[in-house]
């Protein structure tokens, strides 16, 4: 059975005027150790798609339906209070700015201690602090750090605090929204190798949410293409990035020079990402699509699967796509 089994998802925010569909029939199935990257412009609903599973959106102004199955319970169905059991403890997430909730003036490894106790209660104190320092080691920090404030660390230091803080109760899904992006090459890199390291101590599952193919490339198992809040494509990584399927994989790779080594168009795709608050009848990304044909006009295509778990949603693909 997979650990997350996202069916027919949807999510909308509804604002004054008009509403976003930022979610669009999304399924996905991830298997236990899995780490997928998602990828796609600004705009395409990564995030979104996090904070669903996440429980994190707005009650009032979002409406989601679909399921999100987790080891088989429909996190959709949960209470808020039985998703509070599960958050930390089988699901954490390290957004790109996940310091800025701890406290400017608390010492890290007393703030570490305050989560750990919220399911914990009755852990004593020196057990804490072992199983603090084991993940500052995970993380490559050292053991000084337990006794620093929030302001004197760098930025790097900092993502590692909020991933050892992630890991702390040793969950089975960990979600990273962007949380390399603002850090250099040398310590994103750094920081990429202790995750993947951790993943095979812990069992860890992951979901990378990247603006960066070169960062799913080199440290995920798979990749889901996002647009326009759809999935397009989403496979192992060494068949979706070496010989992508869909028109949009394809454009997106052309615009990462270094990627596949050959001298590529640096201007990407042209065209902007549509808007959100139309509903589409056609292929989302027709209107940018230099293939496209009347077919993709005029009807949304269904996923296609390809051998190795392989799917792609195009009409010009594995024939044609009627009913
Ligand atoms: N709170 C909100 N209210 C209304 N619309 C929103 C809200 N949050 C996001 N959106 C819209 O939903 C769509 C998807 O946004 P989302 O942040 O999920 O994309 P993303 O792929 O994570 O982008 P980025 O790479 O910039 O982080 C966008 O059109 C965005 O403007
Ligand atoms: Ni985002």
């Amino acid at each position: 059975m997979a650990l997350l089994e996202i069916q027919n998802l949807n999510i909308t925010y509804k604002t004054d005027k008009k509403e976003i569909r930022a979610v669009k029939d999304f399924s996905l199935n991830i298997d236990t150790k899995d780490s997928i990257g998602i990828v796609g412009e600004s705009g395409s609903g990564k995030s979104t798609l996090a904070m669903g599973i996440l429980k994190l959106l707005p009650k009032g102004t979002t409406k989601t339906t679909g399921k999100i199955l987790f080891d088989g319970v429909d996190l959709l169905e949960l209470t808020e209070e039985e998703f509070r059991k599960l958050r930390w403890k089988d699901i954490s997430v390290v957004f790109q700015k996940s310091m800025n909730s701890l406290s400017p003036v608390h010492k890290i490894g007393f703030q570490m201690k305050d989560i750990y106790r919220v399911h914990e209660p009755d852990a004593r104190d020196e057990e804490v602090r072992k199983r603090i320092l084991e993940l500052f080691r995970f993380v490559n920090l050292s053991d000084r750090v337990y006794n620093l404030y929030p302001h004197e660390l760098s930025g790097g230091m900092m993502q590692r605090v909020s991933i050892a803080l992630s890991l702390i109760y040793y969950p089975k899904l960990l979600i990273l929204d962007e949380a390399t992006t603002a850090l250099d090459v040398v310590t994103q890199g750094q920081i990429l190798d202790e995750i993947m390291k951790l993943e095979e101590a812990l069992d860890l599952t992951r979901i990378m949410i990247t603006h960066d193919i070169s960062v799913v490339a080199s440290s995920c198992k798979k990749v889901v293409v996002m647009y326009g809040g759809c999935l397009l494509e989403s496979g192992y990584v060494y068949d979706v990035l070496v010989n992508p399927k869909h028109p949009y994989t394809q454009g997106l790779l052309n615009s990462f020079p270094d990627f596949i080594g050959e001298k590529k168009d640096l201007r990407g795709i042209p065209g902007s990402i549509p808007d959100l608050s139309l509903e589409y009848k056609s292929c989302i990304f027709t209107n940018r699509c230099k293939k496209a044909k009347s077919i993709c006009f005029e009807k949304i295509p269904k996923i296609k699967t390809f051998p190795n778990e392989w799917n792609v949603a195009c009409h010009l693909l594995g024939g044609f796509d009627g009913e």
